[in-house]
């Protein structure tokens, strides 16, 4: 199934709550929370506060990009903030499995994300464990960036990684993502979208709608 995760970081943060109430009334089925760390990247974001606050306004499934040098230490606190899905960096994590296996140990969903210029062959051994793979079409850290277009590539060759392998991961695309190339990515494989600028800069529910539009022309 084809999945809209609104990225809140380019939300309007005086209206915040409105925001990931708007998206998901007008049919968003995720909301993506980017916490970042100021250290992993460059920028500093929000933290458990914020999502635990948030967490009142919607049932949607709330899907934590951590953007944070080893993440491991946080996974009670983003669970008990009321995170579904976790998704951290290979990147950030000298212990990717024990990591793993600690957030599918809380009961969560997990994802692993790799920056742009990270290979795939970092998933061979942990891939069968994941419930998706984030690939990052952005460096990591603002939104509001351009769409790489090598990360096409990538998620056309995961996705065909995954077949071979009889594996049926979500694969999440994450920057850059818009109306416009969507379609593309689609057709490469990926099945999350994350949207913070295309869906937030605007009328955020009408530009989910339009998301979800195109997943119909697929889907039916
Ligand atoms: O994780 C990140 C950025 O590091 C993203 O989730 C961005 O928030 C996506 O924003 P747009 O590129 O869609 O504006
Ligand atoms: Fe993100």
């Amino acid at each position: 199934m084809l999945k809209l995760a609104p990225s809140i970081l380019a939300a309007d943060f005086k209206n915040l709550g409105q925001q990931v109430i708007d998206v998901s009334l007008a049919g968003a089925q995720y909301i993506h929370l980017d916490v970042m760390d100021g250290a992993f990247v460059p920028s500093i974001s929000f933290g458990m506060p914020v999502i635990s606050s948030l967490r009142s306004c919607t049932d949607r499934v709330f899907d934590v990009h951590m953007m944070v040098e080893d993440p491991g230490r946080y996974i009670s606190d983003i669970r008990a903030a009321g995170a579904d899905l976790i998704c951290v960096h290979a990147e950030a994590c000298t212990h990717l499995d024990r990591t793993v296996n600690q957030i599918k140990e809380a009961g969560l969903k997990v994802g692993v994300a790799l920056n742009p210029a990270t290979p795939l062959s970092v998933l061979d051994c942990i891939l069968p464990e994941l419930d998706m793979v984030l690939i990052m079409s952005v460096n990591p850290g603002f939104g509001g960036q351009k769409f790489i277009p090598y990360t096409l590539t990538k998620i056309r060759n995961l996705r065909n990684l995954c077949k071979e392998r009889g594996l049926d991961t979500d694969i999440q695309v994450d920057g850059g993502v818009t109306c416009d190339n969507v379609r593309e990515l689609i057709d490469a494989g990926a099945n999350v979208f994350v949207a913070g600028s295309a869906v937030f800069k605007g009328d955020a529910a009408a530009n989910t709608r339009d998301f979800l539009k195109i997943f119909e022309e697929y889907e039916g």
